[in-house]
């Protein structure tokens, strides 16, 4: 993996924190030592980076990880702010200028928002600023639920057009079943996503700050491996190696081609705001033909969906099999469902001539 000219590292809490939970100066100063060295290297860094709730506990007095979500929310507000307060200190040592850049799901869900971040994070790196990214924590609520900043790693190197994805966690490898679980043996190399069938995934590690665990560090390597992004999952210990190129932890090869970043976004980064059904030979049409989906082929919808929101393509069963932006209201589906594009043009006016769903707008799941 060497040669890798931009390089996304995401760093989980249980690789930034003490025993007792709080944020490791030490931790992060190894960290910081390390990136320095991959910029000295011509390689440009963008670091995603968990670690805010961890790091605002001991301030508010709290011993671990509060249930309530509007607390875990304000140990992230407290956290965030002494987190990056101590990475722009240890890059200064190094003479490297930090930028905090906060994103929820929501700045990945529309379009126009996607690309607001995709200007961000490409004029702090035309600066040589190394960008540090976490979750908008204090206002998002499913992200600290749901511990996302594996994906979010994926999708951020997906937006500055990454070479290489480094997730570096307290384990130095993913294993065939919880390091914990004796005889469980390590992976070196998954050439294709079928090589993870017989992975048995544990809970987040012992340390109790990590959320996500392996599962959406798997999820993460799988985003980024079909876009065409080679992935190393190894501990925060071996972060040095791994940069280098040394063969560390585990390498997820890169199986399949960078696809246009709409699509990615709009497959990975977005939640249905709705569903449309339709009948059996519009989903041929979508499938095997990479239609765009017509009014004709509409049975019915739900969801309080307005124009350009994502919406699932559901199939007579039930079943998802395609997503997209959809160009009408909800209220405007039950007129024009199982109508030509004809009728609706003569009977409604020219503007009711368009797809309902436009095929570059459109993603087979
Ligand atoms: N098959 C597996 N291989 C490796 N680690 C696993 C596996 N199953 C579960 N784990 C656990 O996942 C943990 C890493 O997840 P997590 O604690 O969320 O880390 P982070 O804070 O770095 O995101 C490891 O400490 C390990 O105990
Ligand atoms: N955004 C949250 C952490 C979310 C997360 O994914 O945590 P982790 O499993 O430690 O990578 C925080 O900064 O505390």
């Amino acid at each position: 993996m060497t040669g890798a000219r931009r390089v996304v590292v995401k760093v989980g809490s249980s690789s930034l924190t003490t025993a007792a939970g709080g944020i490791d100066p030490a931790r992060v100063s190894g960290l910081v030592d390390v990136l320095a060295k991959t910029r000295a290297a011509e390689q440009e860094v963008v670091l995603v980076s968990s670690g805010a709730i961890a790091a605002g506990l001991s301030p508010l007095g709290l011993a671990k990880r509060p249930r309530a979500l509007a607390k875990q929310q304000a140990a992230a507000s407290v956290g965030q702010g002494l987190l990056v307060h101590r990475y722009t200190d240890e890059l200064a040592r190094h003479g490297i200028i930090a930028g905090q850049v906060l994103l929820t799901v929501d700045d990945l869900n529309r379009r126009a928002h996607y690309r607001n971040a995709d200007a961000t994070l490409s004029t702090l790196l035309d600066l040589g600023v190394l960008p540090i990214v976490n979750e908008n924590d204090t206002v998002a609520t499913s992200e600290i639920r749901f511990g996302d900043n594996d994906r979010l790693a994926a999708l951020v190197a997906h937006l500055v057009k990454a070479d290489l994805l480094v997730l570096l966690s307290d384990v130095d490898a993913l294993y065939d079943a919880p390091p914990s679980q004796q005889g469980s043996q390590r992976i070196d190399e998954v050439a294709s996503l079928a090589d993870l069938a017989g992975v048995t995934i544990g809970k987040a590690g012992a340390a109790g700050v990590g959320t996500g665990g392996m599962v959406t560090k798997l999820e993460a390597a799988r985003i980024a491996v079909e876009d065409g992004v080679p992935v190393v999952l190894t501990s925060a210990a071996q972060a040095e190696a791994a940069l280098a190129g040394e063969t560390v932890g585990t390498l997820f090869h890169a199986v399949g081609k960078r696809r246009p970043a709409r699509l990615l976004w709009l497959q990975h980064a977005t939640e249905a705001v709705g569903s449309i059904t339709v009948d059996a030979g519009a989903v041929a049409a979508i499938r095997k033909r990479g239609a765009s989906l017509l009014a004709a082929g509409i049975t019915g919808s739900s969801g309080a969906f307005h124009v350009g929101d994502p919406v699932d393509v559901v199939d007579p069963s039930g079943v998802a099999v395609a997503r997209g932006l959809v160009n009408y209201d909800a209220d405007e589906i039950p007129r024009l469902a199982g109508r030509s594009s004809g009728y609706l043009e003569a009977n409604l006016g020219a503007a009711y001539g368009r797809e309902v769903i436009h095929r570059d707008d459109l993603v087979v799941l």
